[in-house]
Order: C-alpha cells, then sequence, then structure tokens
C-alpha cells in the first residue's frame, strides 16, 4: 500500500483522514507518529498560506511529498473569525470546549436567521522538486444555541448542517466524511496525487 504523510498533530484531522484515504489506497501517518517533529508555527494571514507553511516543513524534513490542512470555521455574525485562529480561539492551549462557549456567549444576541457559518479547509501538497499545490472546500451550515453530539472533533458539537439535518458531531464519521469541507477539498486533491508521489511512498 501506497503511504500519505499528513502533516497534523490534530487527532480529530487524522481519523477523517485515515477514512478517507483507505478508499484511495494509500495508508495514512500523520505527525502523531512522528511525536518529537517541532511544531510548525503558523505565521501566514491565510488557511492556504499556513497549509503551505506546514506542508513544505514537513515535506521538507522527510524528504516526501506531505499534505497540509489548514482549516477553520467562519461566522458571518462575527465578521468571519475565529477563521485561521479557530483552534486557539480561547487561548493557547487549544481547548475545543473553551472555544465553542466562547462562539456561543459572542452569539448570544443573535437571532436564528443570522447565524449563518462555514467551515473552510485547505489542503497544500508538497514534495520534493515540485510547485507547492493547494486546494480549497466548504461545508455551509449555522450555529446552534447549545452543543448536540459527541462524534467528530472542534467545533462540531455547535455547527448544524441543513444538508443532513443534523448537528456536525450527530453525524456518524462516514457521513462526515461525506460533506466536510474536508472531504470537499480532498475531493480536488485526488486528481493530483499521482503526480506528486515521489517514489518513496510506497511501503
Ligand atoms: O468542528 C470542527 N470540525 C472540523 O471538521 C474542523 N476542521 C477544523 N476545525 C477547527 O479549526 C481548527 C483547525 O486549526 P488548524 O488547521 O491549525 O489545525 P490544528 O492546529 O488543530 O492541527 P494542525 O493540523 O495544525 O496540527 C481546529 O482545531 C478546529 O478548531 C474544525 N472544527
Ligand atoms: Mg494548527
Amino acid at each position: 500500500m501506497q503511504e500519505v504523510i499528513i502533516a497534523t498533530k490534530n487527532a480529530g484531522k487524522a481519523r477523517e483522514f485515515e477514512r478517507m484515504f483507505k478508499p484511495l489506497g494509500y495508508e495514512v501517518k500523520t505527525l502523531l507518529d512522528y511525536p518529537d517533529f517541532h511544531d510548525v508555527e503558523e505565521t501566514g494571514s491565510t488557511f492556504e498560506e499556513n497549509a503551505i507553511l506546514k506542508a513544505e516543513a514537513v515535506s521538507e524534513a522527510f524528504g516526501r511529498m506531505v499534505i497540509a490542512d489548514d482549516s477553520g470555521l467562519i461566522i458571518d455574525a462575527l465578521g468571519g473569525k475565529p477563521g485561521i485562529y479557530s483552534a486557539r480561539y480561547a487561548g493557547e492551549e487549544k481547548n475545543d470546549q473553551k472555544n465553542m462557549e466562547k462562539v456561543l456567549d459572542e452569539l448570544e444576541s443573535i437571532p436564528d436567521h443570522k447565524r449563518q457559518a462555514r467551515f473552510y479547509c485547505a489542503l497544500a501538497i508538497a514534495a520534493p522538486g515540485k510547485t507547492t499545490v493547494t486546494v480549497a472546500g466548504t461545508c455551509e451550515g449555522h450555529i446552534l444555541r447549545e452543543k448536540r453530539g459527541t462524534n467528530g472533533f472542534g467545533y462540531d458539537p455547535i455547527f448544524f448542517t441543513e444538508e443532513k439535518n443534523k448537528a456536525m458531531a450527530e453525524l456518524m464519521p462516514e457521513e462526515k466524511s461525506q460533506i466536510s469541507h474536508r472531504a470537499h477539498a480532498l475531493k480536488k486533491l485526488e486528481e493530483l496525487l499521482p503526480s506528486f508521489v515521489t517514489g518513496a511512498e510506497n511501503s
């Protein structure tokens, strides 16, 4: 089986990529398999810039094809926040529960019809000697008034998808992998993958 390295330390993302790559014939490795690998600073001002920073840093270190995901939640009533700061919205320690509480507090006075939001995912693919490419996907919905469901990660319990008529955290993993921002972005990346394989991916 071919191996693909995803430059992430986020266990929720890692699970979703494992599920989505399996039918494509790729075994997923992430930075959770290489816990000593340093954190790549996300100093970009867009999702795409941060995805490129992560993919290129890890690709250079491993000499291999690497994919990185930079993603987040964009809430219209908050002028696009938390956006690229989604992981650390309530503080440096990256706490999903505190992030959701902060969003719910900030939206308390916002009526139901003004709670539109979307998840955004930029994927960057980098390989030695190749020009890095990015693709993106989105998933539309709105922010609930309280948490629902226990699946997924991040803001999934407060994000309602009209497409499934459920909170994201109420979806089975295979359902989220049909409609998510990450799934839509990966669909676009799929056809580019073969041209990035370096040969070192065959395990
Ligand atoms: O409910 C959610 N469902 C999702 O499907 C989702 N995708 C992204 N997010 C949020 O956006 C941050 C990414 O920030 P991010 O791209 O910097 O990743 P991260 O710092 O968690 O890990 P890494 O990949 O950088 O190692 C995450 O932590 C989450 O808060 C999501 N929330
Ligand atoms: Mg990050």
